[in-house]
């Protein structure tokens, strides 16, 4: 199964994009989850607004699918400011980067995407400009060419990556707030799987926005795509309304287990224990044994994993731990009956 079939995959793919328009939330009080970082921006936000101010430069990073683009969109708008959006791989010539400053509004925010993909070249350009609002920018070529400083509005810079790890430290330092996003409890993505039922005019019971929260990976936008699925399930095989019945037979057909791991999730773990003995094995053999790519590994599957402590990370490489060996009903090294589920292996 490639990334792109992956059903849980928390990537954003065309029809997502359709519906994520009808469904993302515009203001912070609809922002649901991340209490700390509500908490922080409302603050800081409340202040730049009083004081009159562009608001500090922003770093939001955290796996994918948990709101980072949601609340990029969502600081503009609390700001009313305009947002102007672009991304790390987009950007491949200082000149592009300097076109977009040099059109920027004063209190602008700026959105750059998978900022830790900016190439080093435009990346010099962004640091005067994330500081003091300059743009130092070389004009031509050989003998001609000449150098001009340019002074900028005021403006927001918003970044937001997967790999916080993989920025340089130069660029981690020019950001004045750094908001790292977290996995969403079961009760606050049941609030969103009802939210977004309602948009849809989809009847939901309470008991199937919970099945759906929870093997939705801790994530918003796999509880989303998880309800759309759901809902062709309601509606083909049964009446069409959404009960903890209906939710988990759509989610057993759809193979989503009731941990919300898929066939990647499952297939990694496996790759530990089976082929490597539940490890410690290196990332990169990890990813030729299960034919990913190792950034997959890193930034969509092993998140979700090490979080639920079903997988850790070690200096010598990735271990399954006893909770994986016991979810596939098998038997730990070193297991001790009494420990995990008693009398399995008694
Ligand atoms: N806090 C939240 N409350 C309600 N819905 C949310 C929240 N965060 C995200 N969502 C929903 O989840 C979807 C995915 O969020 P978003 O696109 O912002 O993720 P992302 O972190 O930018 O992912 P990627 O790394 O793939 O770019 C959005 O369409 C939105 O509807
Ligand atoms: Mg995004």
């Amino acid at each position: 199964m490639s990334e792109q079939d992956r059903l849980i995959s928390a990537e954003n793919r065309g029809e997502d994009e359709r519906f994520d328009r009808a469904i993302r939330p515009r203001r912070l009080a609809d922002y649901r989850g991340q209490p700390e970082v509500r908490e922080q921006m409302e603050i800081f936000i409340e202040a730049a607004r009083k004081r009159g101010e562009a608001l500090d430069h922003t770093l939001i990073f955290g796996p994918p699918g948990l709101g980072k683009t949601t609340l990029a969109h969502i600081i503009a708008e609390e700001l009313e400011a305009n947002l102007r959006q672009t991304s790390g791989p987009v950007l491949e010539r200082p000149g592009d980067l300097a076109a977009i400053l040099t059109n920027l509004e004063p209190g602008d925010v700026l959105f750059v995407d998978e900022i830790h993909r900016l190439s080093p070249v435009v990346e010099e350009v962004l640091y005067p400009a994330m500081e003091d609002f300059q743009l130092d920018i070389v004009i031509g070529e050989g003998p001609a060419a000449r150098s001009i400083k340019l002074d900028l509005p005021p403006f927001t810079l918003v970044g937001a990556t997967t790999r916080a790890g993989l920025l340089t430290s130069p660029l981690r330092a020019r950001f004045g707030i750094v908001q790292r996003l977290e996995f969403y409890d079961e009760a606050d993505l049941a609030f969103i799987v009802n939210r977004s039922a309602d948009i849809l005019n989809l009847p939901v019971e309470e008991a199937g926005a919970r099945q759906i929260a929870r093997r939705s990976r801790g994530t918003p936008r796999v509880a989303n795509r998880l309800l759309r699925r759901v809902r062709d399930y309601a509606e083909v095989r049964a009446s069409g309304t959404v009960t903890e019945t209906v939710a988990n037979q759509a989610m057993d057909m759809l193979k989503v287990d009731p941990n919300g791991f898929d066939l990647m999730d499952r297939k990694l773990m496996l790759a530990i224990i089976e082929k490597f003995d539940g490890g410690p094995v290196g990332v990169d053999s990890l990813a030729a044994a299960i034919g990913e790519e190792r950034g997959t590994i890193e930034d969509v599957i092993e998140p979700y994993l090490i979080q639920q402590g079903f997988m850790k990370r070690t200096a010598r490489g990735r271990v399954a731990t006893s909770s994986a060996w016991l979810h596939f009903g098998m038997k730990p090294p070193g297991y001790r009956p009494g420990e995990g589920e008693p009398g399995l292996f008694d």
